[in-house]
Formats: C-alpha cells, sequence, structure tokens
C-alpha cells in the first residue's frame, strides 16, 4: 500500500458529472485525510450530494480516477463495507420505533446485533428507543440516521447536510456527535451549505460552487484577504465622518447608520485611535468604535461569491 494510500481516506481526480449537456461536478479533486473531518461547503445546487453520491458508488462518474480507502473509486463493492452513510433523508419505517428499525438494518446487513443499543446511546436516543420512528423529532430522525450509518463499524463516514432543518439545539447534539465519531479515529465527510454549522468541528475543508473546487486544506488555511473592518457611527454625522475617512485616502463604506473603515495592512488599535482623534477634531461624537472580525462565513461566501443555484 503506498503511503498516500495510508495517509488518505478519499483521493480523487478529475472527478466529473454530466447529466446530460449539464456539468453538475466538474473535475474536482480532492484528498481527504485519514482521521480528519472534513466539512463539504457549498451553496445549494453547488454539487456536495452528487459529489458524495459518486465516493458512494449512487452515482456513476462521467469521469474521474482515484481511491477510496485504498480501493478503486470504480469499485465500490471493494470498500462499501467499510462506509456508513446518510444521505437524503433515512428511510425508516414511521410505524416502528427507532430500535426496530435498526435490528432491522441489522438483519439486512448482517451487522452485530449488540450494537443497536450501543448506537441508540452514543447518539443519545438511548432512552427512546422503543418510541415510534415516526414520533421523532428531526434531530432525532437525523441522529438514528447517523446511528444506521454506523451499525457497520466503518472506516469513513458520510453525511450529507445531518443538520439541514434541524433546531439550534438538534444541531449542537449533531455536531457533538460528529465530534465523538471521529474520537473513534474514524475519518468522517459532512456537508453543509453554511460553514457556520460546521466550523467549530471540522480541520479540514473543501469548499464547491457550481460543481468546481474552490478550495480545499486547513479550516485556517482560507485564501481570501483579510476583511476586518472598524466600525464607527457618529451621533447623526456619520456622512461627514466617512466623508473625512475617505479623504484621508481610507476604503470606508458607508452600512445603515455606520462607517466601516477596511483595516487593510493598518494595525486595527492605531486605525480606530486615528478615528477617534479625526472625529474628535470635527467636533463629532462616536457612537460606536469598533473592531469586526470578518467570520470564516464570510471568507467562504467571497469564496462562491455569495450566491447558491442560478
Ligand atoms: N439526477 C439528476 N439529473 C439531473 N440533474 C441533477 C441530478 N441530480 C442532481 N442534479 C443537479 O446537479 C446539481 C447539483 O446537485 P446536488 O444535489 O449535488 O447539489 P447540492 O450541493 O447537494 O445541493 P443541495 O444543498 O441543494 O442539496 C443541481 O443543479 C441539481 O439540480
Amino acid at each position: 500500500m503506498s503511503t498516500q494510500r495510508l495517509h488518505d481516506a478519499v483521493a480523487v481526480t478529475g472527478l466529473t458529472k454530466r447529466y446530460g449537456r449539464r456539468t453538475v461536478v466538474d473535475d474536482v479533486s480532492l484528498r481527504i485525510p485519514r482521521g480528519s473531518v472534513t466539512g463539504l461547503i457549498g451553496p445549494n445546487g453547488a454539487g456536495k450530494t452528487t459529489v458524495m453520491s459518486m465516493l458512494l458508488g449512487l452515482v456513476r462518474p462521467t469521469a474521474g480516477e482515484g481511491e477510496v480507502l485504498g480501493h478503486d473509486l470504480h469499485h465500490p463493492k471493494a470498500y462499501l463495507g467499510q462506509v456508513g452513510a446518510l444521505i437524503e433523508s433515512p428511510a425508516f419505517h414511521t410505524s416502528m420505533s427507532g430500535y426496530d428499525n435498526l435490528r432491522n438494518l441489522v438483519r439486512l446487513g448482517k451487522h452485530d446485533p449488540s450494537k443497536v443499543q450501543e448506537l441508540l446511546d452514543l447518539v443519545g436516543l438511548g432512552d427512546r428507543g422503543e418510541d415510534r420512528y415516526g414520533a421523532y423529532s428531526l434531530g432525532m430522525k437525523q441522529r438514528l440516521g447517523i446511528a444506521a450509518a454506523l451499525l457497520g463499524d466503518p472506516e469513513l463516514v458520510i453525511l450529507d447536510e445531518p443538520t439541514n432543518g434541524v433546531d439550534p439545539q438538534g444541531m449542537r447534539d449533531i455536531r457533538n456527535l460528529v465530534r465523538r465519531i471521529a474520537e473513534d479515529g474514524r475519518t468522517v465527510l459532512v456537508s453543509s451549505h453554511l460553514l457556520a454549522e460546521l466550523e467549530h468541528v471540522c480541520d479540514n475543508l473543501v469548499v464547491i460552487d457550481k460543481g468546481g473546487l474552490r478550495y480545499q486544506g486547513a479550516m485556517d488555511g482560507l485564501p481570501t484577504a483579510r476583511r476586518d473592518v472598524i466600525r464607527v457611527a457618529a451621533n447623526g454625522s456619520s456622512g461627514n465622518l466617512h466623508e473625512l475617512l475617505v479623504a484621508q485616502g481610507f476604503v470606508a463604506t458607508l452600512s445603515g447608520p455606520a462607517t466601516e473603515v477596511t483595516i487593510g495592512e493598518t494595525d486595527p488599535t492605531e486605525l480606530a485611535a486615528h478615528i477617534n482623534q479625526t472625529a474628535h477634531a470635527a467636533g463629532i461624537t462616536l457612537t460606536e468604535l469598533h473592531h469586526q472580525r470578518q467570520t470564516l462565513e464570510d471568507r467562504v461566501l467571497e469564496l462562491v461569491g455569495n450566491g447558491s443555484e442560478s
């Protein structure tokens, strides 16, 4: 086995999917390090589900080569036994309990039956296993889906938008669960259209938009320029302050009642002091003055041009 195979759970190049003349995944090369939690981020329609489906052998790639868990991407049967997935909505019987649904899957997949209660406990449904699936909240349904994905004790876990539509508490539960799954040394690939939902659980990031790869690498390596600003507002004189700062050569934009001054290479503390002095000298009283940091989400939105499917 090559070092690359040992290092990467997924290593594919040129992954492409066309439907007719429409290219929905375009020449995407991906490396997902073993043991990482990788966030697959992109707006609606970016191609996240299609990429995951190709890795799972559910959709046949139009082009592309590579390996999943050291096996040829084009022979998914060789590796699917070591992969667990939650893709689209989990298909469970609504009238059966969570426990019985998992028991069913154990029988079908010839998994270890003792896993059922263990996994229900892991996903926080230990005392709700006897309840009907149909009575579960969306967050509980997603967590049962994740338990199902873990039945075969997979090395690679692929979760497609597990937090979609789930309330904030449910999202927190799912994030904690993803963290716990990864603690066992598994590789997790998890998608979302919002980085904010995943930013605290992922160590690795893949950003796609309109089928194309925009970024992959460490979370803190996002390439967009720093766009932190000093946000400043004044009592009824924001326009004057804005004009003064622009006249001094600062990049300043009006944002509602406030002015946002791009920090660029300047030291933010010095810039804030300078703005304060400028305002004071002009007889303007500041009502707000603070350093507004660009979030990781803002940086991703810059990469994907702020847009979803056109
Ligand atoms: N079977 C198909 N036939 C034709 N087009 C398809 C098919 N499946 C997906 N697409 C198109 O491929 C594009 C990417 O879809 P995909 O579901 O992979 O995106 P996504 O990033 O997962 O989006 P979402 O967040 O909305 O689920 C979309 O424009 C979609 O309409």
